[in-house]
């Protein structure tokens, strides 16, 4: 499925002023991080107020990683998400038990001979996935780490998936012209690439990343 435009989510809102801006230039949705260790991480207390600034019509994602069930159910009965995101290693049962649309996380290792490791078994062991989102392997961190990985690896998955790809990992305004061509993913998640610091949203970057954004999708 190629999309006439593609979305955009941008990920680890923790400033009410940064999904204002966000928004502003067209994000279809936006990611509040429930993962402690996280720089981007916030609480449901900080999330409520974010979310109550943000205008109409923009998703809400949770993104979670390897949580125990208590904690997302906790995040739900507080507030509205409209999909989670699973960035760790949990599988299509967990996934899928709390009854809301699910994006998971996989993560592209490179093997051992310098070419990436083959994702579409972990994608296929989700059938039921709202969408996939491929991103960068990084041992010390599981996202949000502003690294890339092999884009020929995401073009082979957006035509071997029956579910919508997002691609994630290192995109800004300077390579998401290239990523949106070469790999024509449903959708593009990103947080460091319109960041001034971990965390902190930039939106002269968010506003020159939808201005590429629009310019390559028209
Ligand atoms: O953003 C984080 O801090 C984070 C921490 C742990 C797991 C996932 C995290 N982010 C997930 C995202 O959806 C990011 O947008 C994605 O990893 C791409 O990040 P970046 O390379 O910084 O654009």
């Amino acid at each position: 499925m190629i999309p006439r435009r593609t979305r955009v989510k941008i990920c680890g809102i923790t400033r009410p002023s940064d999904a204002l801006a966000a928004a502003q230039a067209g994000a279809d949705a936006l990611g509040l991080v429930f993962y402690p260790a996280s720089k981007r991480a916030v609480s449901t207390t900080q999330a409520a107020v974010i979310q109550s600034v943000t205008p109409v019509f923009v998703s809400w994602v949770g993104l979670f990683v390897d949580p125990e069930p208590e904690q997302v159910k906790s995040v739900l009965n507080q507030i509205k998400l409209d999909c989670l995101q699973f960035h760790g290693d949990e599988d299509a049962g967990f996934c899928e038990s709390f009854g809301l649309p699910y994006m998971k996380a996989i993560r592209v290792k490179p093997g051992r001979d310098g070419m990436a490791t083959d994702p579409m078994p972990e994608i296929t062991a989700h059938p039921n996935a709202s969408a996939i989102l491929l991103d960068a392997y990084d041992p010390s961190m599981p996202g949000g780490t502003g690294k890339r990985f092999d884009w020929r690896v995401a073009r082979q998955c957006v035509e071997a998936s029956e579910v919508p790809i997002v691609l994630a990992g290192g995109l800004k305004a300077s390579n998401v012209g290239k990523a949106i061509r070469d790999v024509q993913p449903w959708a593009l998640d990103l947080s460091s690439g319109v960041e001034s610091e971990p965390g902190l949203k930039d939106p002269a970057l968010i506003d020159a990343f939808f201005d590429e954004v629009n310019r390559v999708s028209n």
